[in-house]
């Protein structure tokens, strides 16, 4: 069963449009960040992090994003160009803004957390102009984070370029990606968010990001299904709610729900799960498997990330991950 259609003919398989930062991931691990002294630079930032997921799965990639005009812009920009992602539309900004920074502290492999320096970041100050109906027309889809709609004129852009995608029959997927950095409150989350949820076709969060969604509107649905009704009323085919550690449901418009498993994982840090997870099960939608299959992809590239120390560097090939789900399937 196909739940929209990607059009063959485009020259891009995949876009995302949003930040593009650093990750400093703690190298002592199971410490808490006071006492950590040394951390080792990755290429970071959700949709970063997806693209670079899914280009190393193989599809034909690019970005559209603000980096700072600095070292750390042009290492941004040299990682993604290193990997194959097309870079054309990732504009270097001069009006002195800086790279968004996530440092991680590793405290044990189920107390993570990351601590974001975001004032002034290049990645807020993509401008409308910025976004080109051109290279939302030639892929086959594109990604929105919701974090870029945390600020202007990054939140105009990315609302003209969902209206584009809509315009273009560009497959919209959009993930939540809720950081509380950045945002002025809860509520503005809740009303920028669902204005690009309703125009999704694939819409991924956690419980706690959908029930954000619904938070100013109200009641709280507190329930998977009606929350998947609800964006089902829009343009939503495929809702999916990722719960760490006990999987996903995956419910299609059609009214089926799937329930999708975790692979055992040696974990070193719980972060780059829902990004490597989203990588893989938008690689198996756009090779057109069934959302099963998709979501047993995804968990499986999520175990392989979750037990290394990085995200992006930690991306994982499709051989990778099949030799993963071959290991811990058995077969009758
Ligand atoms: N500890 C874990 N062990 C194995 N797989 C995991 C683990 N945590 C998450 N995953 C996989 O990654 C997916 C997404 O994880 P989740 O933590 O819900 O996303 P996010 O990082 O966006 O919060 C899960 O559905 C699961 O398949
Ligand atoms: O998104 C960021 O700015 C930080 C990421 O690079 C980070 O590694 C992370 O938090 C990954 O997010 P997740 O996959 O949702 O856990």
């Amino acid at each position: 069963m196909s739940y929209f259609t990607f059009d063959e003919s485009r020259p891009m398989d995949f876009i995302a449009i949003g930040r593009l930062c650093i990750d400093l991931n703690a190298n002592e691990i199971h410490r808490p960040m006071e006492e950590t002294r040394t951390f080792t630079k990755y290429v970071g930032g959700s949709p970063a992090n997806i693209t670079i997921a899914v280009a190393k799965l193989g599809k034909k990639s690019g970005f559209i994003g603000r980096v700072s005009d600095d070292q750390h812009g042009r290492f941004i920009t040299n990682y993604l160009q290193e990997r194959g992602i097309d870079t054309s539309c990732v504009i270097t900004d001069k009006s002195g803004t800086v790279t968004g920074l996530a440092f991680t502290e590793i405290k044990s492999p189920t107390e993570c957390s990351i601590l974001m320096y975001r004032d002034n970041v290049a990645d807020l100050k993509l401008e409308p102009a910025d976004v080109s109906e051109e290279y939302i027309k030639n892929a086959k889809a594109i990604m929105i984070s919701g974090t870029a709609l945390a600020a202007s004129p990054s939140r105009e852009a990315v609302l003209k370029a969902v209206d584009l995608a809509r315009k273009n029959g560009t497959v919209v997927f959009f993930d939540i990606d809720y950081r509380p950095y950045t945002w002025k409150s809860r509520e503005e989350v809740g009303i920028y968010c669902s204005l690009v949820a309703e125009k999704s076709d694939v819409i991924l969060g956690g419980r706690e990001e959908f029930d954000l969604l619904e938070e100013p509107y109200g009641p709280l649905q507190n329930d998977d299904q009606a929350t998947a009704d609800r964006w089902f009323a829009h343009h939503a085919q495929i809702v999916l709610v990722k719960r760490g550690g006990d999987g996903s449901t995956a419910f299609t418009k059609d009214g089926q729900s799937f329930k999708g498993t975790t692979f055992p994982a040696n974990v070193v840090k719980t972060f780059g799960a829902g990004d490597s997870f989203a990588g893989a099960f938008i690689y198996g939608l756009m090779n057109g498997w069934d959302i099963a299959r998709c979501q047993q992809f995804g968990a499986a590239s999520a175990s392989i990330v979750v037990s290394s120390h990085s995200c992006s560097d930690a991306m994982p090939s499709a051989e990778e991950i099949q030799a993963v789900i071959d290991k811990h399937t058995t077969t009758v």
